[in-house]
């Protein structure tokens, strides 16, 4: 067995909340208890209901915050040992719901040229690698665009390529497709295809889409700032409960079956083979 890429324990994160002019605050706890462990080259989805820690979670692993309690752990190394800090950037890279926040420059050249040389690489490193991945992700035609000038779905794009620069181990995508439209959320989700069928990274994805759910092989669900349950991607698209308890839409064949089982007093449940055969088939049509 492979070793873990990605470790939590007991991880526990509590924001300090602004109450009024006078500067008072208030101590939230938003994140207790969270363990959970990833693969290299594991897809897990995260899903939880509106609030429940899910964008935190995704901060506190690239350290973009800091933990209260716990310990977060990348390739047996624990975060706070990484020294310098920012090395763990090349291990765990984040894309933003809030795509714009992304970006620093104006245009992705000039974006990536900042972030990169941070990183101390050469101007020559720098041309070859933007070269390679905008050959790769078709995004020639964008890379000198201003980003005001661009669609949601293309900045997107950029931000998915930005953080692949660095090769990370492990990509945290937040509600990648949110914003956009079909078409741009095809090329997205073709794109995550790529990289999971080349094996190149793991990915946590944080949605509420059952379309992107479905690249995913485990799914960790959080709620009320704990993970509550861990289940097999396929378990969770087959199980009307716990879908609905997630606030995650039913998938037409569960909706289908509840029809059928209505309509011929008969109970035939998601576990039956050819129900699972059905199930597998929509799941993989679904990207
Ligand atoms: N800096 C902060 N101070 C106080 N509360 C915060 C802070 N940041 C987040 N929260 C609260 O923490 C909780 C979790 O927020 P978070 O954005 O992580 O949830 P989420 O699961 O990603 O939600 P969504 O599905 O709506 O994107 C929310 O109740 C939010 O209001």
């Amino acid at each position: 067995m492979q070793p873990l890429l990605l470790q939590v324990k007991n991880l526990q994160y509590t924001a300090e909340q602004l109450l009024d002019l006078d500067l008072k605050t208030q101590k939230r706890e938003i994140l207790h208890d969270v363990n959970l462990t990833i693969q290299p080259q594991e897809f897990v989805g995260l899903v939880g209901p509106n609030g429940s820690g899910k964008t935190t979670l995704g901060k506190l692993l690239v350290r973009i915050l800091e933990p209260t309690a716990g310990q977060l752990i990348i390739k047996g190394q624990n975060y706070h040992d990484i020294q310098p800090a920012w090395h763990l950037n090349q291990m765990v890279g984040m894309v933003f719901q809030n795509i714009d926040t992304q970006f620093i420059g104006k245009d992705f050249m000039e974006d990536v040229t900042l972030y990169l040389s941070n990183f101390g690489w050469t101007a020559a490193q720098i041309q070859t690698q933007i070269a390679d991945i905008s050959r790769q992700l078709k995004i020639q035609s964008l890379i000198k665009r201003p980003f005001k000038t661009l669609s949601g779905g293309q900045k997107q794009l950029l931000a998915i390529a930005e953080v692949l620069l660095l090769r990370p181990q492990l990509l945290i995508l937040d509600e990648p497709t949110a914003q956009l439209d079909p078409e741009n959320t095809r090329l997205v989700l073709k794109l995550l295809q790529k990289i999971k069928k080349e094996q190149q990274l793991a990915v946590l994805l944080i949605t509420h889409k059952l379309s992107e759910l479905a690249l995913t092989q485990r799914t960790l669900i959080l709620n009320q700032g704990t993970i509550v349950q861990q289940c097999q991607t396929s378990e969770l698209l087959t199980d009307a409960k716990l879908l609905d308890a997630n606030q995650l839409p039913l998938p037409d064949t569960i909706a289908i079956l509840q029809k059928l089982n209505q309509l011929t007093g008969q109970s035939i449940t998601t576990a039956s083979p050819a129900v699972q055969d059905f199930v597998q088939t929509i799941q993989e049509n679904l990207c």
